[in-house]
C-alpha cells in the first residue's frame, strides 16, 4: 500500500537561479497526482528531489514521519527503497538484455537468489507487457517498449512510491493511450502512491486523481482533477486547455503589452470534463471516487456536458482507447 508524501514549503534554486519557491502539496497515499508545468519550471527537479537525489534549499518532505531533508545518506538509502523510478528515457544500460536490465536492482540492492529473481523479472515483465521480449536489446525496440522496460525495473522492489518523468515523451497518441492504460491498472494492482510529470493535456485530464500545476517558480495550484478542470484560475485554465489567450507567453510570462492586447478576447468555454479512466478489467482503485463527487461536495457546477463521455475535450486531442466502464452514471453534473 503505498505511503503519503508532504512536501512542506519546498525551495530548490541552482545558485542565484530560482526553480521554485515554497511548495507545499501533500501526494495522498495510493492516489495517481500528475505535475504539470511549463518548459523549464523544474518538474523534473521536483521528482529529482523527492527522491533525494537533489537537496533542496528550504522545506521538507516528509514520508512515515521522517522528514527526507534531514536524513543522512546512509537512512535516505533505506528510505529510496520504497521509491520506483521511471526516468524520460527509461534509462536503460544498452549492453544488457531486457531481463538483465530488470534484474538490475534486484541483484544490485538484495540477496535474492537467480530463481527468485526470474521470478520476479517474469511477473514484472508480463505485468507490463513485455512477456517474450527478455533477450532484446534496448536498441533492438520501439520507444514505448523501452518506457515499459523501464517500469518494469522501476516495480522489481514493490516500491509503494512511483515516480514517472514524462511517460508519453517520444510516444505516439495510441501508446500514450496503452501505457496511461496501463498506469491506471497497476495503480489498483500494487496501490502504490504515484506522481506522473507530463505535458500532455489528455493524461492531465483523464489519468490522475490529482493535478498540480507549477509556473513561474511556484506552484500555481494542486488539487483534485475535478477541482483544476473546473477552475476559472487564468493560468489553470490556459494551460489545462491548451490556450494561447492568458497569462502564459511562448517564454513564460507575458508582458505587460501582450497582456493589453488580449484584453476584451472572449475565452472560450470550459470543455466538459471527461470521465476518469477506469481500469481494464473493470476492477475499482481505492483512490477512484464517482465522477462529480468533487464538485457536488463543493458546491461547483461543473461545465455543461461533463462526466459524458471518455473524450478529454479539449480541441485537436485525441480519444482514449475503449475500456471497461463501470456502473457509475454518467449523468452531467449540474
Ligand atoms: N543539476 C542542475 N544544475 C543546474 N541547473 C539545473 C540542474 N538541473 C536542472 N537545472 C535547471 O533547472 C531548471 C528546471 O529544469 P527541469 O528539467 O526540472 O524543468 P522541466 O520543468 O522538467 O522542463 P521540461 O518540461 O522541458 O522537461 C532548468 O532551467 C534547468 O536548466
Amino acid at each position: 500500500m503505498g505511503v503519503e508524501i508532504k512536501v512542506e514549503g519546498l525551495t530548490k534554486k541552482f545558485g542565484s537561479q530560482m526553480i521554485w519557491n515554497d511548495v507545499t502539496l501533500t501526494l495522498p497515499a495510493g492516489e495517481i497526482s500528475v505535475m504539470l508545468g511549463p518548459s523549464g519550471t523544474g518538474k523534473s527537479v521536483f521528482l529529482k528531489t523527492l527522491v533525494g537525489l537533489l537537496k533542496p534549499d528550504a522545506g521538507s518532505i516528509w514520508i512515515n514521519d521522517r522528514d527526507l531533508t534531514r536524513l543522512r545518506e546512509h537512512d535516505l538509502y533505506e528510505v529510496r527503497k520504497l521509491f520506483g523510478v521511471l526516468f524520460q528515457d527509461g534509462a536503460l544500460f544498452g549492453s544488457m538484455n531486457l531481463y538483465d536490465n530488470v534484474a538490475f536492482p534486484l541483484r544490485e540492492h538484495t540477496k535474492k537468489n537467480e530463481s527468485e529473481i526470474k521470478r520476479i523479472v517474469t511477473e514484472k515483465m508480463e505485468l507490463v507487457g513485455l512477456a517474450g521480449a527478455e533477450g532484446k536489446l534496448p536498441g533492438e525496440i520501439s520507444g514505448g517498449m523501452r518506457k515499459r522496460a523501464g517500469l518494469a525495473r522501476a516495480l522489481v522492489l514493490d516500491p509503494e512510491i512511483l515516480l514517472i518523468d514524462e511517460p508519453d515523451s517520444g510516444l505516439d497518441p495510441v501508446r500514450t493511450s496503452y501505457i496511461n492504460q496501463l498506469f491506471i491498472d497497476l495503480n489498483a494492482q500494487i496501490d502504490a502512491t504515484f506522481l506522473i510529470v507530463t505535458h500532455d493535456i489528455n493524461t492531465a485530464r483523464t489519468v490522475p486523481d490529482n493535478i498540480g500545476l507549477l509556473y513561474h517558480k511556484h506552484l500555481a495550484m494542486f488539487g483534485p482533477r475535478e477541482m483544476l478542470l473546473s477552475s476559472e484560475e487564468p493560468v489553470v485554465r490556459q494551460f489545462l486547455n491548451a490556450q494561447t489567450i492568458g497569462p502564459i507567453g511562448m517564454s513564460e510570462e507575458k508582458d505587460a503589452d501582450e497582456l493589453a492586447q488580449e484584453q476584451g478576447q472572449e475565452l472560450p468555454p470550459l470543455p466538459p470534463i471527461a470521465l476518469q479512466l477506469q481500469t481494464s478489467d473493470g476492477t475499482r482503485r481505492r483512490a477512484e471516487r464517482p465522477a462529480g463527487e468533487w464538485c457536488r461536495e463543493n458546491g461547483v457546477v461543473p461545465p455543461p456536458g461533463s462526466f459524458m463521455s471518455k473524450n478529454a475535450g479539449v480541441p485537436g486531442v485525441s480519444q482514449h482507447t475503449a475500456h471497461t466502464e463501470h456502473a457509475e452514471p454518467e449523468r452531467a453534473v449540474s
